[in-house]
C-alpha cells in the first residue's frame, strides 16, 4: 500500500480524507483520477479505486472481508433500526433472500398504475401552479421530486400516502424530516463515525437513551426526535397492514396500493416462509419499512430526477427530441397510459435515462473497510513509488476503501475520450468494446450507479420505472428551461448529490417551466381541466 502513488497527505491529523469528503470535492476526485489512475492510495489510511477487477474483488470475489465503515453502521442501527443497509452476514443474506422477489419485473408490472396515479397527481399540482401564471415560472423542481419520490415509495411500496401532492407547499412531515435527517447527521458525522462505535455497546438502549436526553446537545435532541416520528409512521403502517392481511385479501385490496404494494407481497411471502427464512416482526418494521423502502429510495431517486431535469432545461435539443419520442409512441397509444413494456423499450427515454445516471451518479463514492488482510489484483500493472511494477496490493486489515462509482462510470480507456460528457445519444450505437472486455461488476448497464456484489442495490428496478414514468409525464406536459439562477447551482457532493444555490446551504433546484407546447394530439394544454 505505502508504494502506491498518490496525492501528499493533506492534514497530519485527517490524512486526505478532507479534501475527500468535501462537499466541492469533484475536481479533487477528478485530478486524483487523471493524475494516478485507477488505483489511488490515500492517506488515512485507505485506498481509492475505480480499478474494475479491483472492484470486483472487493465486491464480489472476496466480499466477506470487507465490511462497511463502523460508524456507518453504528449509524444505520441509530436511525435505520440496524435495516438492510446496515446488516452483514447471515442475517443480511436472510432479508435479502426475502426481499429480492419481492423487487421482481412481474411486481414492477403491477405497480405501474399506481405510478401513473401519483404523477397524474403532480401533472395537476404544476399545472394549478402555473395557473395562475402560465409564463416562465422557476419553480423548485427538487423539493417536487422529493414529495413524489417520497409518495411513490409510500403508495407503491407501504400502501401508506405520505403526501396528497397537492399545490400546497407544506409537505407531509416525513417529508420535511427527511430534508433536515441528513443535513443534521451531516453536522455531527465526525461524533458519528468515531465515537458512536463505543458508545452504541455500553449498557443497555434504554440507559443510552436516558443519557442522550440529559445531553444538552441540539443536534443530537433533534435526530432523536426525527428517528422517534419514523419509527412511529412505521410502527402504524405495520400494524394497519397486519390487520388488514388478517382480515384477508378484500381488505387489502381496499388500500392504498391495493396490496400489490412491496410491504404487502413481503409480509405475505413471509407468513409462508419456513422458520429459518422468516423474518419477525421487528426485522419488517425497522429494517424494511424505515431503512429499505425510504432512506435507501427517496433521496437518491429524487437526485436522479432532478438531474435529469436540470440537464434537459440547459439541453433543449434532448428535450424536444424526447417529447417528439414520448408524443408518437402516446398517440399510437390514443392518448391511454403506456403499460411496463412500452415505456421500458422507448429507446431515447432509455438513452436519456442511462446516460444521467452513467455521468452523475447519485451516490459518487461508497466506502468499504476491510476486516481482514487482503490481496487486491489490478487490471493493469501500476509503476510503485520505488519503480517495481505492481499487479497487486496488499492490503491490511482496518484499510478504508473507497469505490469511486463517479469514476468508474466515466473512465477515459473504457468509454472513450467523450466520456465527461452527456451524450444521450451513445446509447443508441453499439458500445466500446473496450468496455465489454472490462467487465465491469455493476448489476447495470457497464455501469456502478448501482453497485454490484451481495449489497448491490436491490430496488435498480423500481428506482427506473419510477424515472421513467416521472420524467415522461413531465416532459409531455411542460417545457424546462434554465432558471435565472442556473448559473449559481451548484451540485454538491455530499453522499447523495444535492443542488443549491450560491451560499444558501437548503438543498434546491430552481427550474424555469411551463406548459409544453401543443404540437400534438394529446399534449393538450387548453383542453386540461384545472381542479
Ligand atoms: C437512482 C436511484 C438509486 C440509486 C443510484 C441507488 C444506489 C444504490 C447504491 C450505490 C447502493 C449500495 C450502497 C452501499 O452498499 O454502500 C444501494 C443500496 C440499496 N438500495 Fe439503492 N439506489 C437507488 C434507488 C433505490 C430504490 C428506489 C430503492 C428501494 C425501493 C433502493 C433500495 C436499496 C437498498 C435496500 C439497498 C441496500 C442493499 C443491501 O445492502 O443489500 N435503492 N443503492
Amino acid at each position: 500500500l505505502d508504494n502506491l502513488p498518490g496525492p501528499v497527505s493533506a492534514s497530519w491529523l485527517t490524512g486526505n480524507f478532507q479534501q475527500l469528503f468535501d462537499p466541492k470535492a469533484w475536481k479533487f476526485h477528478e485530478s486524483i483520477a487523471k493524475t494516478y489512475g485507477s488505483t489511488v492510495r490515500i492517506h488515512g489510511p485507505g485506498l481509492y479505486i475505480f480499478d474494475p477487477k479491483a472492484m470486483h474483488t472487493v465486491l464480489i470475489k472476496n466480499q466477506d472481508a470487507f465490511g462497511k465503515i463502523e460508524g456507518l453502521q453504528a449509524m444505520d442501527q441509530l436511525i435505520f433500526g440496524n435495516g438492510l443497509l446496515g446488516t452483514h452476514g447471515r442475517h443480511h443474506r436472510k432479508q435479502r433472500k426475502m426481499l429480492s422477489p419481492v423487487f421482481s419485473a412481474a411486481h414492477m408490472r403491477d405497480m405501474i398504475p399506481t405510478f401513473f396515479e401519483v404523477s397524474s397527481k403532480l401533472e395537476k399540482a404544476l399545472k394549478n401552479r402555473l395557473q395562475s401564471c402560465p409564463q416562465i415560472q422557476d419553480i423548485d423542481i427538487l423539493s417536487w421530486m422529493s414529495r413524489t419520490a417520497l409518495e411513490l415509495i409510500g403508495e407503491a411500496g407501504l400502501g401508506y400516502s405520505f403526501d396528497p401532492l397537492t399545490n400546497d407547499e407544506s409537505a407531509h412531515p416525513y417529508s420535511r424530516i427527511m430534508k433536515e435527517l441528513f443535513p443534521t447527521v451531516l453536522r455531527m458525522q465526525f461524533w458519528i463515525m468515531n465515537v458512536l462505535p463505543f458508545v452504541s455497546r455500553i449498557g443497555s438502549a434504554s440507559f443510552r437513551r436516558f443519557m442522550l436526553d440529559l445531553l444538552p446537545w441540539k443536534d443530537a435532541h433533534h435526530l432523536r426526535d426525527m428517528t422517534d416520528y419514523i419509527y412511529n409512521i412505521a410502527g402504524e403502517i405495520f400494524e394497519a397492514k397486519k390487520l388488514a392481511l388478517e382480515k384477508g385479501d378484500e381488505v387489502i385490496a381496499q388500500q392504498v396500493g391495493r396490496g400489490k404494494d412491496l410491504i404487502s407481497i413481503l409480509m405475505r411471502e413471509n407468513m409462508k416462509a419456513s422458520g429459518e427464512d422468516r423474518l419477525d416482526d421487528d426485522e419488517v418494521l425497522s429494517q424494511i419499512i424505515t431503512s429499505t423502502l425510504t432512506f435507501a429510495a427517496m433521496d437518491t431517486t429524487s437526485s436522479a430526477m432532478a438531474r435529469l431535469l436540470h440537464l434537459l432545461s440547459k439541453h433543449p435539443e434532448v428535450q424536444e427530441k424526447l417529447r417528439l419520442e414520448l408524443n408518437e409512441a402516446k398517440h399510437q397509444k390514443q392518448g391511454h397510459d403506456f403499460s411496463y413494456d412500452e415505456l421500458t423499450t422507448l429507446p431515447y427515454l432509455d438513452a436519456v435515462c442511462r446516460e444521467t445516471l452513467r455521468l452523475y451518479p447519485p451516490a459518487p463514492i461508497v466506502s468499504r473497510i476491510a476486516i481482514q488482510d487482503v490481496v487486491i489484483p489490478l487490471s493493469k500493472p501500476i509503476a510503485g513509488l520505488d519503480g517495481t511494477e505492481m499487479y497487486e496490493i496488499a492490503v491490511p486489515s482496518g484499510t478504508l476503501i473507497v469505490l469511486s462509482i463517479f469514476n468508474a462510470n466515466r473512465n477515459l480507456d473504457l468509454w472513450g475520450k467523450d466520456a465527461d460528457e452527456w451524450k444521450p445519444d451513445r446509447w443508441l450505437s453499439p458500445l466500446p468494446e473496450a468496455l465489454a472486455e472490462a467487465r465491469i461488476p455493476g448489476i447495470y448497464s457497464h455501469l456502478m450507479t448501482f453497485l454490484g456484489g451481495g449489497h448491490s442495490c436491490i430496488g435498480f428496478k423500481f428506482s427506473q420505472l419510477e424515472m421513467k414514468v416521472i420524467i415522461s409525464v413531465l416532459v409531455e406536459n411542460f417545457q424546462f428551461s434554465p432558471s435565472s439562477k442556473d448559473s449559481e447551482i451548484i451540485w454538491q457532493m455530499t453522499p447523495i448529490t444535492a443542488p443549491i444555490v450560491g451560499r444558501d446551504n437548503h438543498a434546491q433546484l430552481p427550474i424555469g417551466i411551463s406548459l409544453a407546447i401543443d404540437k400534438g394530439m394529446f399534449t393538450t394544454s387548453e383542453s386540461y381541466e384545472y381542479d
